[in-house]
């Protein structure tokens, strides 16, 4: 299979079960859910090619459909709301008559989904840890991960767009002065709408950032609140990316933490955004006063 590279200039989004992603350090890759770009029925893939009724598809491309040898290997194909006669297909959504399948054509806003997942494997200076297993102590150069194993198109509900699918464990306090890099959360964007735009929400892709900031400002200092965030979008981020999300606490000044954070895809090749964060840490006399209860 050639290298594809979509309309957008994004080379990437490689997972289909003949094009396996070069391995990420210290990630597991075998949950990495394959995909196939070459499928013209998967729109959660910003690179498939589409079956246009009366136009042939460009060799070698091969078709999830009843006639396509290649079925039984697209994991995708069970999803497909597109590919009603594929022996595997589970009509999730029934099609429409008379609208044809367009590439690339928007149909309603992207919401893509979040999902932290998993634990990630055994702990070493450089291996992620995950929040979602029993947290071991954090070391200040502990990764940690809000990760996720690709869960094939689970279903998520419309309502969640950002999936916390398991508690997250109370974590041990960093130390104020930290250096860099304690953090890699790994995040799928999914489409949980058919036909979405294949490209992740900026919002989405804002609350990640956001998370990601928190939840390292929370293990350094505490309860926090956002108290301003500034994102460069440097590279479109395509659905079913996986990315990896390197967080730093720049400097602590009294309550005031102020971090960073780079958003690079899997292999580290294209730094997607960068963003840095202003966090407040809880001053729980002034909480009192308010009245409230706004922490994480
Ligand atoms: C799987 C894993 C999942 C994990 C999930 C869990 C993770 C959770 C992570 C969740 C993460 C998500 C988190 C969320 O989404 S939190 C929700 C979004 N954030 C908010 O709602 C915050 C709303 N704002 C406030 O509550 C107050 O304004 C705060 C608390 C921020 C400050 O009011 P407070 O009365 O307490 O403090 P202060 O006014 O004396 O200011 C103190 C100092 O700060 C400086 N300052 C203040 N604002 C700004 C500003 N905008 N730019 C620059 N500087 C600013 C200020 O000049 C002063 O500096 P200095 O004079 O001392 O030098």
């Amino acid at each position: 299979m050639s290298p594809v590279v979509s309309p957008l200039g994004v080379p990437n989004v490689p997972w289909c079960p003949s094009h396996i992603p070069p391995a990420v350090p210290n990630v597991p890759s075998e949950p990495i859910v394959p995909f196939c770009p070459q499928c013209p029925c998967v729109p959660c893939c910003p690179l498939a090619v589409r079956a246009v009724p009366n136009v042939p598809l460009p060799s070698p491309v091969s078709l999830c459909c009843p006639c396509c040898p290649h079925c039984p290997q697209c994991p995708q194909c069970p999803h497909c709301p597109r590919c009603p006669h594929c022996p595997c297909a589970v009509p999730a959504v029934p099609s429409v008559p008379n609208v044809p399948i367009v590439p690339d054509v928007p149909i309603v806003p992207s919401v893509p989904v979040l999902s932290l997942l998993s634990p990630l494997s055994p702990l070493s200076p450089l291996s992620p840890v995950s929040l979602l297993s029993p947290m071991s102590p954090v070391s200040p150069m502990s990764p940690l991960s809000l990760m996720s194993p690709m869960s094939p198109m689970s279903p998520v509900s419309p309502m969640s767009p950002l999936s916390l699918m398991s508690p997250v464990s109370p974590m041990s306090p960093l130390s104020p002065m930290s250096p860099v890099s304690p953090f890699v959360p790994i995040v799928p964007f999914v489409p949980i709408v058919p036909d979405v735009p294949r490209l992740a929400h900026g919002g989405a892709i804002a609350t990640l950032i956001d998370t990601s900031l928190g939840t390292l400002a929370l293990a350094v200092a505490g309860r926090v609140v956002t108290a301003n965030l500034s994102i460069d979008y440097l590279a479109p981020v395509p659905l079913r990316s996986v990315l990896l999300l390197e967080a730093f606490l720049q400097r602590r000044q009294g309550r005031k933490l102020f971090l960073g954070c780079d958003l690079w895809d899997a292999e580290g090749t294209t730094l997607h955004a960068k963003a840095t964060g202003l966090f407040i840490q809880q001053d729980p006399p002034k909480e009192a006063a308010r009245g409230g209860d706004s922490g994480r």
